[in-house]
């Protein structure tokens, strides 16, 4: 980097005495780094940092070191608003090229739901964001360094920034060894078919028409699982966003092939994802399933009622809202799923903490009605689910904000990792069937484990 010609800019800055934090911005082109560059190099930070990539190649950060979090044991979108306002407020962005288009973000989520959580979700609270030390923007080629105001000068801290970067791209990446598996072990398998046997005889068309029903895989390992193991599988499968985040001594890792919503300029897309149906490498299989999951009456019942609420969900927030009547497939390495993309027109002042309330958790992973298949959930499904189906994401300093439905997960700590799935009951499910579903759609967290089942 041009630390002379930085250096001169950054001593013309004037620090206004009301901003808590200094945020330098900087282009890295020059600097040529891989993500294990980035985890090799800043192993003291291991429990802070983050990997958070879109679908579509949009973004692909990286956060390390937790600056300033926002973390709340109870979601009230009014308080998380004004915090988060007023932590934006509290930041001087001190950009030093006229050329940058990446924006700083606070990465995080909110757990799918406040059952208590004594347990091996300890290490996240219910609300959780984190504005991270260094931001780093690998699509952009840019990084966002942040630093309490009066803690050291500008210029010093210029250099320091510097010094990082040169020393992240001379690091050689640590090399690492795949875990070996101890036991692979579903957790009460039967108990789970059970239990959608009686939601079925509990389900109707009219009062509970859906609930999602969730089991876990649980895998321990004769040793330590590197980091840099699971970040290097994770490029494995494209098509769906990479969640890699670290909260002490827990990571909690997703590919997800669900965006939640995305919010630019006051637009809205979210998308209704329900019906699924296996993707092999047998095309006239491959084929068969598609026209199936577009015409069998269940899927599309499924889908239908998924789509319905979330359009209710958001005609609070807007006057207009456009989706198609048909689904589409959505097309991922290990299935495919009925999808409706939906655009909304915001109204104006609408904060993206009232959004993440009134439309999560979305039927695809909730059910219908939402309230009493929460209630259903959170009584009768075995364990917590945390992070799994819960949302995470980033959030800009306008709204502006992209959020994923955190499905095809695991919660890695040590030496086990916890892999979560669910699916859509409805009258007329079979459990036996909705049990392989969810076996299906712990592939891609066994995948990237490298575990054969
Ligand atoms: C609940 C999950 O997936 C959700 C349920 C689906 C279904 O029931 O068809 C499809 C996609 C997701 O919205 C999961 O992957 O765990």
């Amino acid at each position: 980097m041009n630390l002379v010609e930085y250096e001169d800019l950054v001593e013309e800055v004037i620090i206004d005495s009301d901003s808590k934090y200094i945020t330098l911005h900087i282009p890295i082109h020059e600097y040529d780094i891989s993500h294990a560059q980035l985890f090799t190099y800043f192993k003291d930070y291991a429990g802070e940092r983050y990997w958070f990539q879109s679908k579509d190649g949009g973004f692909d950060n990286i956060g390390i070191g937790y600056r300033k979090s926002i973390s709340r044991d109870k979601f009230k979108a009014a308080s998380l608003t004004s915090e988060k306002n007023d932590l934006y407020n509290s930041i001087q962005m001190v950009p030093l090229n006229g050329d940058l288009s990446s924006r700083l973000s606070l990465f995080g989520g909110v757990k799918f739901d406040d059952k208590d959580t004594n347990d091996e979700w300890s290490d996240f609270q219910m609300v959780e964001f984190h504005l991270p030390v260094y931001q780093f923007d690998l699509v952009r080629q840019e990084v966002f360094y942040t630093i309490p105001q009066h803690s050291q000068k500008l210029t010093e801290a210029l250099a320091d920034l510097s010094e990082v970067l040169s020393g992240l791209s001379q690091t050689e990446p640590d090399a690492y060894e795949k875990a070996e598996v101890s036991i692979i072990k579903d957790i009460f398998p039967d108990e789970w078919k059970e239990l959608v046997d009686e939601a079925v005889e509990v389900l109707d068309e009219e009062t509970f028409m859906k609930v999602v029903l969730a089991r876990q895989r649980l895998i321990t390992f004769k040793s330590g699982i590197d980091p840099l193991f699971i970040l290097d599988r994770l490029k494995d499968e494209k098509e769906t966003y990479t969640v890699y985040y670290e909260k002490g001594t827990s990571a909690f890792v997703s590919k997800s092939p669900e965006r939640l919503f995305e919010i630019e300029d006051n637009q809205l897309w979210t998308n209704a994802i329900a019906g699924s149906a296996p993707r092999t490498d047998d095309e006239d299989d491959n084929t068969y399933q598609q026209n199936f999951l577009l015409h069998d009456e269940k899927n599309r019942y499924e889908h239908e009622l998924v789509r319905q609420s979330i359009v209710e969900d958001l005609k609070p927030f807007s006057y207009i809202i456009e989706y198609d009547e048909v689904p589409h497939i959505l097309k991922n390495k290990y299935i495919y799923h009925l999808h409706t993309p939906i655009k909304v027109s915001l109204n104006d002042g609408i904060e993206v903490f009232d959004i993440l309330q009134a439309i999560h958790p979305t039927p695809a992973v909730g059910g219908l009605p939402k309230k009493i298949a929460k209630d259903y959930i959170k009584d009768q499904e075995y364990g917590t689910r945390g992070l799994y189906a819960a949302p995470i994401g980033l959030i800009h300093d306008n709204n502006d904000s992209e959020f994923v439905v955190s499905l095809r997960s695991m919660l890695v700590s040590r030496t086990s990792a916890t892999l979560f799935a669910g699916c859509g009951i409805v009258k007329g499910s079979s459990s036996e069937k909705e049990f392989q579903e969810t076996d299906v759609k712990f592939t891609p967290m066994m995948n990237v484990l490298e575990v054969e089942n």
